[in-house]
């Protein structure tokens, strides 16, 4: 369900602060968590795949790129893989590109359920005049596109110009009509950890559905702490409001390991009801190679040599 947003409220995260070395520490053991049993991580593993934003976001991006990697979300697991498994009907989350090739996109992807995410709004950076950033989200939306991935004014953050950043969200919000928003943070350029809690909070008062780390392209890209901060935050936006925002890291998550890090992280800050698609997603370019080769290991007890898997 969309989130609606409330009016602005600073005084919910004005005057928060957050203990760093602590943050860190919770983080650290999402990541060295031992409990997960071998068949459970199997099935974790076919959760995270059903979560991700296969995406393709670079400059030499072409249609026939585009429709390899569409391709790859229909299938994302070798069906002689999937069917050891007893799974069928896999899908990734959706795919995410370039708004030029959201229409190729919706073309390869043509009689799935698999949404179409564009970035918008001059990502990565977003130093375009308002007016422009939204017309590249009604024209991604033209386009096709189901779900806008839009990049904040990191300025409006590092100066608490909390207004111009809300009402600049909220007229992002309307631009995307009927598809769904996505705000990234870009927190590797917003300097502290309160600083990443207010945001995450403005953008979810805007209305934003998701709230995402990263474009991918900052120095720092999503890390566990960070994660953790806008997990709490969505959790007492929650409590606050009664509505549901996803989560979405993305950048630099490569390994079936990350795959479980995030999921732990999800189950245990926020709930089951947020290991699933509509409220949790996996930005990642090359993601599911690992995962591939996990469960290829799962089912026949070894790893596959390189030339046995497809290329993600
Ligand atoms: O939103 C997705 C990111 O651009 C993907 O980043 P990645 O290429 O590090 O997986």
């Amino acid at each position: 369900m969309a989130n609606p947003g409330t009016a602005l409220r600073t005084e919910v995260f004005e005057t928060l602060h957050i203990n760093t070395p602590a943050t860190e520490r919770r983080a650290a053991t999402l990541a060295a968590r031992r409990s997960l049993k071998k068949d459970h991580q199997a099935a974790w593993l076919l959760n995270a795949v059903r979560c991700i934003d296969l995406t393709t976001l670079a400059g030499d991006d072409t249609e026939d790129r585009v429709a390899r990697l569409c391709a790859k979300a229909r299938q994302p697991i070798a069906p002689d893989l999937l069917e050891a498994v007893g799974v069928t009907g896999l899908t990734t989350g959706a795919v995410c590109v370039y708004p030029t090739m959201v229409a190729a996109a919706k073309r390869a992807l043509a009689g799935t359920a698999i949404p179409v995410a564009s970035v918008a709004t001059g990502f990565p950076a977003g130093l375009m005049p308002l007016d422009l950033r939204l017309a590249e989200i009604r024209y991604a939306v033209d386009q096709g596109a189901d779900e806008i991935d839009i990049v904040i004014t990191r300025a409006h953050v590092l100066r608490a110009e909390w207004t111009a950043l809300y009402d600049e969200l909220r007229a992002m919000r309307e631009a995307c009509g009927g598809a769904k928003m996505k705000a990234i943070l870009a927190t590797g350029d917003l300097k502290s950890l309160e600083n990443v809690a207010r945001a995450s909070h403005v953008a979810m008062q805007a209305g934003s559905d998701w709230i995402k780390t990263s474009t991918g392209k900052e120095g720092v890209n999503a890390t566990l702490p960070v994660s953790l901060v806008m997990c709490r935050a969505i959790r007492d936006y929650h409590v606050q409001t009664g509505h549901k925002v996803g989560f979405k890291p993305a950048g630099g998550l490569k390994t079936a390991k990350d795959a479980i890090a995030w999921q732990v992280l999800m189950a245990e800050e926020l709930g089951r009801d947020w290991l699933r698609p509509d409220l949790f997603r996996i930005g990642a370019s090359s993601l599911l190679g690992d995962i591939e080769r996990q469960i290829s290991h799962h089912v026949t007890g070894r790893y596959a040599s390189a030339h046995r898997l497809s290329l993600a």
